[in-house]
């Protein structure tokens, strides 16, 4: 039977990718920022080569060398200059120029140039904490030191909600409009003409100048509206935008506070929920970075996944409150870069990382009040590393850089092994391929790898490992189908099913395709991919092209039977959807954005999946059942429940395989377990 005819993609057709946000600013001009300074990003220290089992790259999310066509690469980078400086752009920036404009006024202990509001309280009380402390909004532990117009605040029975009520009452009272007061409504309109930058802060200021009745002539229900001064407290500070993640700084884009700030962004992003390469891909998009920025800043936001509890820490310890998003955020992408690597390099150098994230968070609205805070915690860590990391001893999440309830699960499910696993998922992953077996042997390829000066070993039956991770298209051979990238635990799979000619397979949760391609290089087989994921079967389709292979995709859920046309398989697998415990190192986002409670729903959907395909198997067929999970819960616990239920028989199969590292076992934690239909 021939396989060579193209792929079919039944159903669904590809959903159109979502247009870029409106309105967005043209990029900026080259402004400030150093450029890099070893600039390029090490090879392979980014995460994940697309593998199996993997959630998607979408655009732009595979490493730096190995992701699809680049963006921008398109796209003409807007030139130089194009922009006037940001001074003379009317309505931009104001707060610099503010700042300009107040020089005369007294520093504050020695953070001079700060945010124009601070001149409205400049005679109240010095407060004990540090400068940018005082930038932010009232907190409620904040005991000593209140500014008078807190307490007034309280007594006016502000809502229940945010207890910011009190001005809005009064803006109610002094404008027709019911929902919005003129304060507001001059908040918006200079936000349109600010193009979504920061500034209307300052001009809300300036546009509604700080009346200075008698305040013995207001009502006495108003009249603590007025400090000692006769001045109306002022609320800016109260006012809480969403992280600006789209803000297009006037930084170089080659610059490394350039990539900092796309790599910190994602990072946000990532916090709210989204996945690190999905919020990448969106960074590429807003920023049009060129490849090189690319890398960069997919590096450093791999790099900050995989320390996340690490800098998390040390922020706690060295900035006196939380950061707000994009600050906490540039913070954990800078500390990891002033961390060597475990080969003793450094990416870049410390003095370049202190000084590009310091101007990052200067170009960046959310960042630019808590820079001179910024400067200081990296400075500071500098000094203080020794002392500041032995502080962090017998902080677990700090040490690991996982939730504490993933280390707890870990040491639960595996007493023995707990630390080289959590260790092991904190490594870069390795590139592994695997051999078409239809093209090549192992050994004619390791000499083709030899004789274009690629060193690599066979870590499997069809497995090579490369020592340094090269870009999929420098691969030789990748282009034509002579090899995939698949990690070596995932190439157990088709072996285990043995596959014969002519047998009808399903292979039931296949994107991106790496099982379904890899069981066509073994037999001539009746193939049906299926996949809940339309956008993701596409994947399949692509790479059964690339290696000249057939098979029906099918866009639909495994839990279901509708797409069923009742004849039985011969083989299925089911790669169910699982927490991806098992894969973190590929995706070090994993860990921040699953929950424990996910084990649980996720295992109730691959049982439901596990039972709806054992109606589907032949007499004496198979049923590969794998997950890419490191919990009994989701893996053997199943396994087990599942050959009772149906009276399945459990053939030999590797169960869980763990991924401690090492030059053995430097494979994914995948589990595996294979039962066959008694006739
Ligand atoms: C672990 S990945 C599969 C990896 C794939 N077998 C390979 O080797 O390349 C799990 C896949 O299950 C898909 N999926 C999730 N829920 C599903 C469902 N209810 N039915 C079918 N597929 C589902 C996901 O879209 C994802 O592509």
């Amino acid at each position: 039977m021939s396989n060579k005819q193209r792929p079919v993609l039944k159903l669904n057709k590809p959903a159109t990718p979502p247009a870029p946000p409106k309105g967005k600013p043209a990029r900026p001009a080259a402004g400030k920022g150093t450029p890099y300074q070893g600039g390029k990003p090490k090879e392979g220290a980014a995460g994940a080569p697309r593998g199996d089992g993997a959630k998607p790259f979408r655009a732009g999310g595979g490493r730096p060398d190995q992701a699809g066509a680049p963006y921008g690469a398109d796209r003409p980078a807007p030139l130089r200059g194009e922009r006037p400086a940001r001074e003379d752009v009317p309505g931009k920036a104001p707060y610099r120029t503010e700042r300009a404009e107040r020089t005369d006024r007294p520093a504050r202990d020695g953070a001079s140039g700060n945010a124009p509001f601070r001149t409205e309280r400049s005679d109240r009380p010095a407060r004990s904490d540090a400068p940018y402390r005082t930038e932010r909004g009232p907190r409620s532990d904040d005991a000593a030191g209140k500014p008078p117009y807190r307490t007034e605040r309280t007594e006016r029975a502000p809502r229940s909600d945010d207890g910011k009520a009190p001005y809005r009452a009064e803006r109610t009272e002094r404008t027709p409009r019911s929902d919005e007061g003129p304060f507001r409504a001059e908040r918006f309109n200079r936000r349109d003409d600010a193009s979504g930058s920061a500034p209307y802060r300052a001009h809300a200021v300036k546009a509604n100048p700080p009346r200075t009745p008698d305040p013995a002539a207001a009502p006495v229900a108003r009249r603590s509206e007025f400090n000692e001064n006769g001045l109306r407290p002022s609320y800016h500070r109260d006012f809480k935008t969403a992280p600006q993640t789209s803000f297009n700084a006037d930084v170089k884009p080659d610059s490394l506070a350039f990539a900092l700030l796309g790599a910190a962004a994602a990072v946000v992003r990532v916090r709210e929920g989204m996945a690190l390469p999905q919020a990448l891909a969106i960074v590429f998009n807003d920023t049009q970075a060129t490849p090189q920025a690319r890398g960069a800043i997919q590096d450093i936001a791999y790099r900050a996944m995989r320390k996340l509890g690490w800098s998390d820490a040390l922020v706690g310890i060295m900035a006196p409150k939380a950061p707000e998003p994009m600050v906490g955020a540039l913070l954990a992408c800078a500390l990891p870069l002033m961390m060597k690597d475990a080969d003793g390099s450094e990416a870049y150098s410390q003095f370049t990382v202190v000084d590009q994230t310091v101007t990052a968070a200067g170009a960046h609205p959310d960042t630019a009040r808590a820079k001179s805070m910024m400067n200081a915690v990296l400075r500071r860590f500098q000094r203080e590393r020794k002392e500041l990391l032995e502080t962090l001893e017998g902080n677990s999440v700090a040490q690991w850089n996982y939730p504490q309830w993933w280390i707890d699960a870990v040491i639960t499910a595996y007493p023995k092994d707990w630390q080289a696993v959590l260790a092991a998922g904190n490594e870069a992953p390795p590139l592994t391929l695997r051999v078409n077996a239809r093209r090549a042997t192992v050994a004619d390829y390791l000499n083709t790898l030899e004789e274009a000066g690629i060193a690599a070993t066979q870590v499997g039956r069809y497995a090579v490992r490369l020592a340094k991770p090269v870009g999929v298209h420098q691969i030789p051979g990748f282009d034509d189908g002579v090899v995939s990238v698949q990690d070596a635990g995932a190439q157990l799979a088709a072996p285990l099913l043995d596959v014969q000619n002519g047998m009808r397979v399903l292979d039931a949760c296949a994107a991106p395709g790496g099982k379904t391609c890899h069981i066509l290089e073994l037999a001539d087989v009746d193939m049906t991919a299926l996949d809940a994921d339309a956008k993701r079967l596409e994947r399949v389709g692509e790479n059964l092209q690339r290696l000249g292979f057939s098979a029906q995709l099918q866009p639909a859920e495994a839990q279901h039977d509708s797409w069923w046309d009742g004849k039985l398989f011969d083989r299925i697998v089911a790669d169910v959807p699982c927490t991806a415990s098992g894969i973190v190192r590929r995706h070090p986002d994993i860990r921040w954005l699953r929950r424990k409670s996910d084990t649980l729903q996720l295992a109730t959907l691959s049982r439901e999946i596990l039972d709806n395909l054992w109606k589907m198997l032949a007499p004496n067929g198979k049923l590969l059942f794998v997950t890419c999970s490191l919990w009994p819960q989701e893996s053997e616990a199943q396994a087990a429940v599942f050959a009772v239920r149906h009276g399945a028989t459990r053939l030999d199969a590797p169960g869980q395989l763990l991924p401690t590292g090492g030059a053995e076992q430097n494979h994914d934690g995948l589990y595996y377990a294979l039962f066959q239909k008694d006739a």
